[in-house]
């Protein structure tokens, strides 16, 4: 039936099923010879003593053999069998459990408790190896059923009928030696049943399990059981003055090897355990110290080979990469194909690398190599990799072509690690700043200026709320009568401790750091703000106002002039924004829609620095402007070609601008007008319209109020050329470019413009009201 039921199942359950049939058939053997016996013998069961003698010790061989059988077949169950120490510690543990049963046993059978009293099988010596093999499958049992995962149930019904089948033969063969018959036949209905028991088991599926275990959650708190057992029936014994004898001896002695042997083994386990430990420590430990794209180390790992380097006295040299506008390559062709780039970048790094160079990926598109040396052959490496580095690389549907830019810094005396990494991301940044795909080495001087900017950068983003920016209006002058019509706002920025800023470092700055519209925004109120002042107290004058480029990619920028417009209430017509010609090459259609948009709403747009270099004249045509505004460059004063004299008015790029100008129905403003001379050949070329030196830099509001007064006044003469004031002038115009103008001046005081401020003069000076008007004059 067990054999039947076996094939129930398959694999390890089927094998231990079979082994445990076996044993069960061996038991049932053992109780067919016994009962065989018992019929022969039983008309005079007492006089028979020898051959029960033989009988038992067949019965008891039986009982043993079965006895390994189960104990076999138990620990090859599923959930129980593992690796050959897992079967050794359940093996020890039966033993430790077993050995204590054993040796209670034999206190309560043994004088002076004798339980069975002359029931007693003291002649049958065999019998002692079938309880050693009964305590052994007990033991067995219990450590299965305690070791097995839940749910167990068919795991306790097998223990179940395998202790019972076993307790039985032991029975049968002790009753076998007994005078009377009562305990054989008892003894024999448990076999029956133990087997039946085994068989309903088979029903109940397979336990899972974990046989190896987890040494951490493995208990070995039972072993106090048997233990607590043996010692109470020990000091039992004593008390009623027993004797220790060889098998009770032996039975402690095998139950102090068996936990031995058990803590031996449990320290192999602690041992495995701790190796397994260390191992996966390391292996996260590299983990945590290695880019997971790349391979390469990360950032915690080259900060942790830096650490190491430091204590040693050796050159190093870090340096710094970054892959140069990466980003779009993540736009354009997906993040699949960069991740693969930045895995090419880490693989072209590890090949180039010199022997104890260690190179890492710190994050994003920034790499990193430490070198073991000098700063010569750092910088002979470092354009090595450039080179490498820029290398087209070969994208399944493409080919990526990327550049990169590479900071050096060296280890000097007293410098720690992140001075070493700050220096080396210096010298990136500085090289990232001259236009990529360099390499630089870091300078003090770099520090310095870097230093300034993020203080600038830190500083400005307060400047606004604390009131340290303020306008001055730099006039434009109707020539030749040298009439103010209009002022061009320039924004200046005076901080409490770094003094007054120039504009052409702050403004490039805001630019960068994404202010450039917070502070767009705030010069356009300031200036309508102004412009509505003028026009209260009856100036009829125009205010122009620098764009940044970013301010009109802005979709909302046109509806934030709107609302300037309005809320100050000035007419679109008297305000000017003048884009420059690097906007006109960044974007031109965005620029044109943006431009038109401007226009309908009325505002007049200038195109300042006309001439610098970047728009081509073809563009000129398609830009919806009203103003030209001729760079200083080419009103600057020229000999003339024919005769090389100075005093020869001659402007032929004036002239040229001025036809163009006009050709297209556009104002024409000459910019940088700085003596007489010049005044004279741009007025003899056709422009009407001048600003410059000769006319005044950028003043405070109110002066420019008394120069629109003193114009207006009766009797009003020309305003007089404003001497050059120390240093120059700046031009700070929001978006204007930097260093436009050579003689640009910061610094300049408001009281400096006080003693620049133009008198009153005498000449006829007539308003200009509006475009028409301008392009009348
Ligand atoms: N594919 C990929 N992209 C990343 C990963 N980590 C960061 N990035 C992207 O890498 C880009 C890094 O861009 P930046 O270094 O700021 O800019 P850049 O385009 O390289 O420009 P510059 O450095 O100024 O030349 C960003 O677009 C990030 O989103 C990554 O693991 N995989």
């Amino acid at each position: 039936m067990l054999v039947w039921s076996a094939r129930r199942h398959s694999g390890a359950s089927r094998r231990a099923r079979l082994v445990l049939a076996a044993g069960a058939g061996v038991a049932a053997a053992s109780l067919v010879v016994g009962l065989v016996g018992l019929v022969a013998m039983v008309p005079d069961w007492s006089a028979y003593r020898e051959q029960r003698v033989t009988l038992a010790g067949v019965v008891s061989i039986g009982v043993v053999l079965s006895g390994v059988l189960f104990s076999v077949g138990l620990l090859r169950m599923p959930g129980l069998a593992g690796d050959t120490r897992t079967v050794a510690r359940h093996l020890l543990d039966a033993v430790v459990v077993g050995a204590a049963l054993w040796f209670v046993g034999w206190v309560l059978l043994s004088e002076p408790t004798r339980i069975l009293g002359a029931a007693t099988p003291t002649t049958c010596t065999a019998i002692l190896l079938a309880s050693v093999a009964v305590a052994i499958v007990v033991g067995v049992a219990v450590v299965a059923v305690l070791r097995t995962a839940r749910p167990r149930r068919g795991l306790i019904l097998t223990g179940a009928g395998i202790v019972t089948t076993a307790v039985g033969g032991l029975g049968v063969a002790t009753g076998v030696c007994q005078p009377g018959t009562a305990m054989v036949l008892a003894s024999t209905v448990a076999v029956p049943v133990g087997v039946l028991v085994l068989v309903w088991a088979v029903r109940f599926p397979d336990t899972p399990g974990e046989p190896h275990g987890d040494v951490i959650r493995r208990g070995t708190a039972y072993a106090f059981l048997p233990m607590l057992g043996m010692a109470a029936s020990a000091v039992y014994h004593l008390l009623l003055e027993g004797r220790f004898t060889a098998p009770g001896i032996a039975a402690g002695i095998a139950e102090g090897f068996a936990l031995v042997a058990r803590q031996y083994v449990a320290l192999l386990d602690v041992r495995a355990y701790a190796h397994r430990l260390a191992e996966s420590e390391a292996h996260y430990r590299d983990l945590a110290h290695t880019d997971a794209l790349t391979g390469l180390a990360n950032r915690r790992g080259l900060l942790e080979e830096l650490r190491r380097v430091h204590q040693r006295d050796v050159p190093v040299v870090l340096l710094a990469l970054d892959l140069d506008g990466f980003k779009y390559v993540n736009d354009m062709r997906g993040h699949d194909v960069g991740d693969a780039v930045l895995g090419d970048v880490g693989a072209r790094l590890r090949q180039n690398l010199r022997p104890g160079d260690l190179a890492a990926r710190l994050g994003g598109d920034e790499f990193a190599v430490l070198m073991r040396t000098g700063p010569a052959e750092a910088q002979r490496a470092a354009d090595r990799l450039l080179g490498v580095l820029c290398r087209p690389y070969e994208q399944g549907d493409g080919i990526v072509f990327l550049s990169v830019s590479i900071g050096i810094a060296r280890r000097t005396g007293g410098s720690d690690v992140p001075t070493l990494l700050r220096n080396a991301d210096l010298a990136l940044r500085y090289a990232k700043q001259r236009g990529k795909n360099r390499v630089e080495q870091y300078d003090i001087a770099y520090d310095q200026l870097l230093r300034r900017r993020t203080t600038l950068e830190h500083e400005l983003r307060g400047a606004v709320e604390r009131g340290e920016l303020h306008l001055v209006f730099q006039p434009v002058a109707e020539i030749p009568a040298v009439r103010p019509v209009g002022a061009e706002a320039l924004l200046r920025w005076t901080h409490p401790r770094l003094g007054k800023v120039r504009p052409d470092e702050f403004i490039p700055l805001a630019e960068e750091c994404g202010m450039i519209a917070t502070l767009g925004s705030w010069v356009l109120h300031q200036a309508c703000h102004q412009l509505a002042l003028w026009r209260a107290a009856g100036h009829d004058v125009w205010v122009s106002v620098n764009v940044s480029p970013r301010e009109l990619h802005a979709p909302e920028y046109v509806e934030q002039v709107a609302e300037a417009l309005r809320a100050h209430r000035v007419p679109s017509q008297r305000l000017v924004l003048e884009v420059t010609e690097h906007t006109v090459a960044t974007d031109l259609d965005e620029l044109i829609k943006r431009l038109r948009a401007l226009r309908a709403i009325g505002v007049r747009i200038a195109l300042d620095d006309f001439g610098a270099g970047y728009s081509s004249l073809g563009q000129l045509r398609h830009l919806p402007i009203d103003i030209l505004k001729i760079d200083h460059s080419l009103v600057a004063e020229q000999k003339s070609p024919v005769d090389g004299r100075p005093d020869r008015v001659f402007a032929p790029y004036v002239d040229v601008v001025m036809r163009l100008g006009h050709q297209l129905g556009l104002q024409v403003i000459a910019e940088g007008v700085t003596n007489q001379t010049e005044m004279a050949a741009v007025v003899e070329a056709g422009c009407r319209f001048g600003q410059g030196q000769l006319f005044g830099w950028g003043v405070p509001a109110e002066h420019l109020e008394a120069l629109l007064e003193s114009a207006t006044s009766p009797g009003a003469r020309a305003v007089p050329a404003v001497p050059r004031q120390i240093g120059g002038r700046a031009d700070g115009g929001v978006g204007a470019p930097v260093n436009r103008t050579p003689d640009a001046d910061p610094a300049q005081s408001s009281h400096e413009v006080d003693q620049r401020n133009p008198t009153r003069g005498d000449q006829d000076v007539r308003s200009v009201d509006s475009a028409r008007e301008m392009r009348q004059a």
